[in-house]
Parts: structure tokens; sequence; C-alpha cells
């Protein structure tokens, strides 16, 4: 088919469907010909194909209906990884958005604080997650207009920063001139507390309250600092009452933030609050999926499942376990198998029949430290006790069926402290090897491994 038939093709689709759809779905199709009376589009991996296939096959046959086509019919390939390639990010932005803009220019430094990887063409939508991503949808096509704040909640790991990212770049990409700053709510603490002693509050405010998109993560740790609420306080007025968008997460509701005052508490409730829950097996499989098609793994669907039954909250964990069973693979040169995913996995994810109690991983993280268990439960805030504490909190969330309220009540605190704790710790893996070393020596111990592996 000729490029210009496809671009009034693509015109027609243009007109019926979102931009956040057009661009997410369309702007990097391939048109690879017409073959045995099919239109042929090339997608860049099956998740695309079998999308569009469910979503816009009829939209399309509709489009070359319109232009005269008698009985359209539409196909998607998946390119090979050499044509993919072209479709990377590497590409230059898509067509321009609306008809006669000039072409944008090429990303500005307006993405410097955003992930890559965080887009909206990478995020998969499940029941788990739908209502955040059709908010965060609508406030990338109507900044400071549909929601406005936008507060995503959920707990760790599930995709509050993805999605807010996914806002940045769609933005970016439409308004290359538009300034849009990503801040953790601890960096936006830190930079204060240095911009107060090095006399420079001025330069920080201008710099804050002059930002088309502010995306702040982690706002619930805003509680208890009275002179940074203070100040995000009229960085919010200012940016709000210009119409400017503010998007923030947290892992809990506006009500649920402890010592927040309460005039950014309603500010916090005057837009829209939406949360992302855990994503359920199908979700999980399609995440994973994507994520084998982005690294170009050929892994079979079966080991994809094992691995979704094993890790069933945290998304990053999810990627993490991918990556571990890849590693193994490789590293002992064996292909991917059920078999392979379960001894990959064993060191680090429990098989679920094994039953741990509270008490046991507590007592083992006591002897693990070299300390009383009673110390750890105890209200001692030093880092000696503070850090055993943190690491208990996650294993037994990350071993045992608890709930966060009763793991806090377990530790006489309440559910939002163990939460704090998980993300804490969960940040850290990886990062500090010393706590990495002992969550994975704990987690062995506690599911029996060691003697197990020895015995292999
Ligand atoms: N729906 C999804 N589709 C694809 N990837 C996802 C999805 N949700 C989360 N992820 C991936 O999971 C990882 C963790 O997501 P993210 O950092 O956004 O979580 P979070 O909720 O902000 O966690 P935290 O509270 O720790 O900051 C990222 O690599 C992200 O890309």
């Amino acid at each position: 088919m000729s490029q210009e038939i496809w671009a009034d093709v693509l015109g027609y689709v243009r007109k019926n469907i979102s931009e956040v759809e057009y661009h997410t779905w369309f702007a990097p199709l391939k048109n690879l010909g017409v073959q045995d009376g099919s239109l042929v589009l090339g997608v860049r991996n099956s998740f695309a194909q079998e999308w569009l296939r469910k979503q816009y096959q009829g939209l399309l046959e509709d489009a070359l209906r319109s232009l005269g086509a008698q009985h359209p019919q539409v196909s998607f390939q998946v390119l090979p990884a050499s044509q993919d390639a072209l479709l990377l990010p590497s590409d230059p932005p898509p067509a321009p958005i609306s008809p006669g803009r000039a072409p944008a220019p090429p990303p500005a430094d307006n993405r410097k604080t955003l992930n890559p990887k965080y887009t909206f063409e990478n995020f998969v939508v499940g029941p788990n997650n739908n209502l955040a991503h059709a908010a965060a949808l609508a406030v990338a096509e109507s900044p400071g207009k549909a929601y406005n704040p936008l507060f995503i909640y959920g707990d760790v790991g599930l995709g509050k920063t993805h999605l807010m990212h996914a806002v940045g770049h769609y933005i970016a990409e439409r308004f290359p001139e538009k300034r849009i700053e990503y801040v953790s709510t601890e960096t936006f603490t830190n930079e204060l507390i240095n911009a107060i002693r090095e006399d420079k509050t001025t330069q920080f405010r201008n710099r804050y309250r002059s930002v088309d998109l502010l995306l702040v993560d982690d706002i619930q740790f805003l509680a208890g600092k009275e002179r940074t609420q203070e100040e995000f306080f009229h960085t919010f007025n200012a940016l709000y009452e210009n119409h400017k968008q503010i998007i923030l997460s947290s892992d809990r509701p506006p009500k649920d933030i402890q010592t927040l005052e309460g005039r950014l508490r309603s500010r916090f409730e005057w837009g829209l609050i939406t949360d992302i829950q855990s994503p359920e097996f199908e979700t999980r499989v399609a995440i994973l999926k994507m994520n084998a098609e982005h690294n170009r793994i050929d892994i079979p669907q079966e080991v994809l499942e094992l691995i979704a039954r094993q890790v069933t909250t945290n998304i990053r964990e999810l990627e993490g376990a991918l990556m571990r069973v890849v590693a193994f693979s490789s590293l002992n040169n064996v292909p991917f198998s059920r078999a392979v995913a379960s001894k990959a996995l064993s060191n680090v994810f429990a098989p679920q029949e094994v039953k741990v109690e509270m008490m046991d991983v507590l007592r083992q993280v006591a002897s693990h430290f070299n300390m009383p268990p009673d110390v750890i439960r105890g209200s001692g805030r030093v880092r000696e006790v503070v850090v055993p504490r943190q690491v208990a909190q996650y294993l037994i969330r990350d071993l045992t069926d608890h709930s966060l309220p009763e793991i806090g009540q377990f530790f006489g605190r309440d559910h939002s402290t163990v939460m704090h704790a998980i993300s804490k710790v969960t940040e850290q893996l990886g990062k500090d090897s010393e706590l990495t070393a002992a969550v994975e020596t704990l987690r062995r111990k506690m599911k029996g491994l060691e003697d197990e592996d020895s015995r292999a």
C-alpha cells in the first residue's frame, strides 16, 4: 500500500480515537504493504499484535472501507528484531499531534528526570490498575484540566512511578517546550534543606513554581516535616492557580497520612484520588511477557506462568524473578523450562506450601543480628535496632499471609509503619550488599532451603 493511502488510513483512525491511543498504538506501526488481499502492518511485539487485533482491527477495516476497499482485511506481523529496532525509543518523535503543527523538535531535556522505560506503551493495563491508568491518560490529554491534582496510591512496586512518568513522556512529546519535573519527596526535602542552608530559597522556589507538570513521588514522606509541608503548600498553590498539572503518588490515601496539615490534605483531595492494587495472575503474566519481549527473550508461556505464580504482590520483584531465571539459564547454559525456573527461584521465592509464623521470622532475625527478639519489637530507634525490625517486617510480609495491620499489631505499630519498613528494605535490596545478604540468608533459612541445597 502506498504511503499516501496509509497516511489516509492513519488520518481516519486518528479522528476516531484519543490522541493517547493513537500515539501508543498507531504511530509505531509499519506499513508492510498488501499481501493476499490483506494490509499487513508491522508491530513490535506480540503483546501489541494481540491488543491491536482485539481492539482496533474493526476500526482499521472501517478506515479502508472509507477509502473504497470492498472487503478490507488487516493483519499484524511481529517485526524481526532488526526492523523492530527502527521503532525503538531512539526513533524520532512521532508525527505532530494536531494537523498542521510543525514537527516536534527532538526531545529536549524536559525528560531528564523521567525514566525512558516508563511510558504508557510499556504499561500493562489490568483490573488492578485500569482506573489509575484511565485517570493518567485523561490527565495526559488535558493537563491542568482533567483532574488536578491526580493522586495515585498503592503498595510498593505496583506502578505508581511508572504511570506518573508515562504522563510526563506523553506531555513532553506533544509539548517539548513544557517544563516537567519529577521529584521524590525525599529529594524535595533535601533540596529544600540545602537551599535554606545556602540561602538559596528563592532559586528553589522559582524552580518548582515555574514547571508545567510536577510529579511528586512518595508524598507520604511529607508527614511530620512541617517546613517542607509549608514550602510544598505554596508550591502547590502557585502551580494550581496557574492551571499547571500536579500528580502525586503515595503508599496510602491522603486521609491516612498522619501529621499532614489539614490544608494540604484537603488540597490533595481536590482532584482525583485513585489506587493501584496488586495485579492478578493474568496481568502478571502479561507484564512478564512484555518484559521478555522487550528484552528479546524467547521464553515459554508455562515458564512465565510459573514465575507469575511465585511472585504475587510486587511487580518490581516479578521483573527481578524473570531476570533471575534468565541469568540462571544462561549461566548454566540450559534452556528455559519449569524445572530450571523453579530451581532459579528456589533461593529467593519460597514454595507456597511451607508455612512460616511471625514469631519464627522474628526469632531468626533476632538470632541473625544477635539481638533479643523483644528488643527488635521494642521502641528503640537507633539504626542497629531499626534495620533488623524493618527486615523482620519485610520478611514476615513476604513469607506469611499476614496483613499489614496484623504485622503492625505484632510489632505494636500501625500498618503504615510496616508499609514504610517494607518500602525501605525493598529500596535497599540490591543496593546495600550487607542488607541484601542478610535478607537472602534469612529467607533461605526460613524455608529450610540451605539444608536442601547442601544435600543437592
Ligand atoms: N502495569 C505495569 N505494566 C508494566 N510494568 C509495570 C506495571 N506496573 C509496574 N511495572 C513495573 O514495575 C516496576 C515497579 O514500578 P514502580 O516503580 O512504578 O512502582 P511504585 O508503585 O512507584 O513503587 P514504589 O512505591 O516502590 O515507588 C517498574 O519497573 C515498572 O515499570
